[in-house]
């Protein structure tokens, strides 16, 4: 059985995600030119690499088309209900840190914790005549974090594809769930975070897709074995 690893073809993971498999003893190069979409791990005929987006990838381990892909946590646990379950989380591989979080306007000076914000949303249509609106791509994140943990129930999504720190300020929601990493977004868009809006401290990972076959077989140790030994 040939080992399929899914790796990011472009985007802010691409350069570290081949080095972190470069430590590990693997050495990727593209199948012919640079721009192909398959790869190949020199001295091994045993794996194949996919290049793929981040999110792609998430999809992809999701599916099972791919047995092992790096990609961000936050990618993963938005695009698969019951992540643990059917995915494993092998190495955190210590690049492409960001959180996703929950973001309001600075100017609301009585909203600090997710407590506060319960309060907000439940008063929200009685003073405001329509449901809290937050913007975010997050959106299974969003309603693990407000219904799941905090109870929180009256509140809308409005997807966001870009620019989702933009989304108070020009009207088209209230607050927002996003990435952040250095934090200057927020700052720029006059948005805090919320001392107990952390849903989630992503960092890229190296994942498998839970398959039966994997059981036992040497190729899926020896990848694990590696990454986790070059980290
Ligand atoms: N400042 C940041 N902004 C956005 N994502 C970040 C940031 N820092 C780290 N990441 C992580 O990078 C990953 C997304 O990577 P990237 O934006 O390169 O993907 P992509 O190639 O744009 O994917 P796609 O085009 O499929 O959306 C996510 O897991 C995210 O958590
Ligand atoms: O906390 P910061 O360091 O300010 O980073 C956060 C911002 O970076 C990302 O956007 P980016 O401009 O990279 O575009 P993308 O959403 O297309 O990845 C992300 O969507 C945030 O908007």
């Amino acid at each position: 059985m040939t080992i399929t690893i899914g790796l990011p073809s472009k985007g802010r993971m691409k350069e570290d995600s081949s080095a972190v498999l470069a430590r590990a003893g693997f050495t990727v190069t593209a199948v012919g030119n640079d721009r192909s979409y398959r790869g190949r791990v020199e001295g091994r005929d045993d794996i194949e690499i996919a290049f793929l987006s981040a999110s792609e990838i998430s999809r992809e381990i999701a599916a099972g088309t791919v047995d092992f892909g790096v990609t961000g946590e936050d990618l993963v646990r938005e695009g698969l209900a019951e992540a643990d379950a059917r995915v494993e989380f092998c190495a955190r591989l210590g690049f492409g840190h960001a959180d996703v979080v929950v973001a309001v306007p600075e100017i609301w000076l009585d909203v600090d914790t997710m407590a506060d914000l319960g309060d907000v949303a439940a008063d929200f249509r009685a003073r405001h005549g329509r449901r809290l609106t937050i913007a975010t791509k997050y959106w299974r994140l969003t309603q693990q974090f407000f219904s799941g943990n905090h109870g929180i129930q009256l509140y809308r999504i409005v997807e966001s594809l870009g620019a989702t720190e933009g989304a108070p300020a020009s009207g088209s929601a209230d607050i927002i769930v996003d990435i952040t990493s250095t934090g200057s977004t927020l700052v720029a868009n006059h948005l805090k975070i919320l001392t107990d809006g952390v849903i989630l401290k992503s960092e890229a990972c190296l994942v498998r897709a839970r398959k039966p076959e994997h059981e036992g077989n040497p190729v899926v140790a020896e990848v694990i074995a590696a990454v986790r030994g070059a980290l």
